[in-house]
């Protein structure tokens, strides 16, 4: 008995397929119903293969040669027309079965036309080609460096995607696809943009300039953005648009990129100006992921606070309100990734401004500063002289903000760096860090010294950078080895739409038997092959390595030859996946023409 071996396979059986005859094939009927992996063989016409007689023939590709062989389940089958069997054919009766044998001369057109199809396809398909060229080209499992990394689940972990992963990325589609389901809502359209959904809770009227966040979508491309609204807010100068056109040439993997900066009165106040930047879904400030209370630590008492002094150890993994201390390791990631887009900043004539918690957001484990040149927009002084001193000034702030953030994140707490609470901070940091990082904060909070640069910072990273990279690197090799097989799987859903196109089509070209003769009923009884083989008592015979061989073999379209057996287990037609690749292509292809 076979068991279906993956579970990803819902048992299914075969349905009663409308009336059809096939010009394939010529029964003598009274036949016993025959296992396929012994079944005499017919060939077909219209099939181009080199002639092949006999019982030599009898190599079909099935796994399933043991006693518990699936079948393909009967169906009946009305007898072809003599009709159907074309010229340039064999045939041959052997044991009460008429077996068609096609000749070389129709090999040869066969492949002829394959060309010609492929060439439709790939125009008809957008450029990018339905087709499989090289069998040498299927994915070949895993590579030894990254099996060890996958975690050994269940034999789906060999097709498909790690569940991790999978959840990531399906949760940040389920966040992308969020609508506002508000019906007072009246953020329908604005500008270039609709489906606008708020990304933060009520308004904080404690801010400056009243501001709110929405992700939403382009109306002409369909992509999602994220939107920050100006309440209220006129622009003073056209002349700091100089400096939006320097923001959205900043491309950085650490930098949330602006794309575009608008006036609109469209939401229904006074005029708001709106910035559009990059939407990362499933986001979180750092204010939210590191500064905020959790529950799970109710009943520690905040360092900060008080004459409270827990932190006597050097352990690691001791608990203040925000969550435990963080490890160094994690610390130092974050530094890197700042850093990084700090340089870029820094390097483009700019600077950060609003380098805090609440303008930083993480994605996964990606830093990025977010919703950058607001406050060049906001606080642009058009009597300003020397620009460029004044942004020398704001990147000696940044590198500041950035000392007093790596504080608040070694004391996990950010109260910890103020004025009054830096030093015992500092002194949290040393009992409990790196003198490495001591002194990365030490050099960024000093503020006399020479002017500061964000490269000064090198040596203190270390070789912390190589471990860092090291990780970076495993992890495309990893998600390299997802893309291999999610290209297989592309491959083979993109033949599987082929074989669905045609399969079952009630009507082409006002012939109602299109879908059921000619090519056309080769790849039906492919299609039963692929999916509807039973065991010998009736049950679903589900092998995904089955389908997954054959339709390889379909793709590569090797000279292995396959039986199939007509639904009446009157015949059984033997052609070669050149052959069924051919039957496919010209199939598609008339339809593509049609279209
Ligand atoms: N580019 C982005 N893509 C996706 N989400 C983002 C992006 N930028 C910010 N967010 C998310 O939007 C939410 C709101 O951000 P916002 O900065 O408005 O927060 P806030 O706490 O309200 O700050 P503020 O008080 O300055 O308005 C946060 O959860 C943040 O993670």
């Amino acid at each position: 008995m076979v068991t279906p071996q993956s579970p990803e396979f819902i048992p299914s059986r075969v349905n009663s397929s409308p009336n059809f005859y096939s010009p394939y094939s010529v029964i003598s009927g009274g036949l016993t119903p025959l296992k396929q992996s012994n079944t005499p063989i017919l060939g077909s016409n219209n099939y181009s293969t080199t002639p092949n007689k006999g019982r030599s023939l009898l190599r079909g590709d099935s796994p399933l040669s043991s006693g518990d062989s699936p079948k393909q389940t009967p169906q009946s089958s009305p007898p072809p027309p003599a009709s159907g069997v074309a010229t340039g054919i064999h045939q041959e009766n052997v044991g009460g079965t008429t077996y068609f044998y096609p000749t070389s001369a129709n090999h040869a057109s066969s492949q002829a036309s394959t060309v010609g199809s492929e060439q439709a396809l790939s125009s008809h398909s957008n450029s990018q080609s339905l087709n499989y060229p090289h069998p040498g080209h299927v994915y070949p499992g895993p590579a030894s460096n990254v099996i060890g990394m996958q975690p050994r689940t269940q034999l789906s972990s060999a097709f498909f995607i790690p569940d991790e992963m999978r959840n990531d990325i399906l949760t940040k589609n389920e966040i992308s696809n969020l609508v506002d389901t508000n019906p007072n809502s009246d953020l329908e359209e604005i500008d270039n943009y609709h489906s606008l959904y708020p990304l933060e809770t009520p308004l904080s009227h404690s801010k400056l300039i009243l501001s709110s966040t929405y992700k939403a979508t382009h109306n002409s491309t369909g992509i999602k953005y994220c939107l920050r609204r100006l309440h209220g807010f006129r622009l003073q100068s056209k002349k700091c648009l100089t400096v939006v056109d320097q923001w959205k040439r900043l491309q950085h993997s650490n930098v949330v990129q602006l794309k575009e900066v608008f006036t609109t009165k469209g939401f229904g106040d006074q005029s708001a100006l709106v910035l559009v930047y990059d939407y990362h879904p499933g986001s979180q400030t750092l204010l939210a992921k590191y500064f905020t209370p959790t529950n799970e630590n109710s009943g520690y008492t905040d360092p900060f606070q008080g004459d409270a002094r827990p932190f006597s150890h050097k352990s690691n993994v001791q608990r203040i309100p925000n969550g435990p201390l963080l490890q160094e390791t994690e610390i130092w990631a974050i530094i890197m990734q700042l850093t990084a887009g700090l340089r870029a900043i820094h390097q483009a004539g700019l600077a950060c401004r609003t380098l805090d918690p609440t303008k930083i957001i993480i994605t996964g484990k990606r830093v990025r500063f977010s919703f950058l040149g607001i406050s060049d927009i906001v606080y642009f002084d058009p009597n300003q002289t020397n620009q460029m001193n004044a942004i020398s000034n704001y990147q000696q702030e940044d590198l500041t903000s950035l000392g007093k953030l790596v504080l608040a994140l070694a004391c996990r707490c950010y109260q910890s760096v103020h004025e009054d609470k830096i030093q015992s901070s500092m002194q949290y940091v040393t009992r409990n860090y790196s003198s490495d990082l001591k002194n990365l904060i030490l050099y960024l909070l000093t503020t006399t010294a020479t002017r500061r640069c964000v490269t000064d910072l090198m040596p203190m990273i270390g070789a912390r950078f190589y471990t860092q990279l090291d990780a970076l690197q495993t992890q495309c090799d990893k998600q390299e080895d997802e893309l291999a097989k999610e290209l297989e799987n592309g491959r083979l859903y993109r033949m599987l739409v082929k074989l669905g196109c045609i399969n079952e089509r009630p009507e082409f070209n006002l012939d109602a038997t299109w879908s059921e003769t000619g090519d056309r009923y080769m790849l039906k009884l492919f299609r039963d092959y692929l999916f509807h083989m039973i065991t010998e008592d009736g049950r679903p015979w589900l092998d995904h390595a089955h389908i997954l061989q054959c339709l390889n073999k379909l793709d590569a379209g090797t000279t292995e030859k396959v039986n199939l057996m007509s639904r009446d287990e009157q015949s059984v037609l033997v052609v070669t996946y050149a052959e069924l690749k051919h039957c496919l292509e010209q199939s598609f292809a008339e339809l593509t023409s049609n279209v």
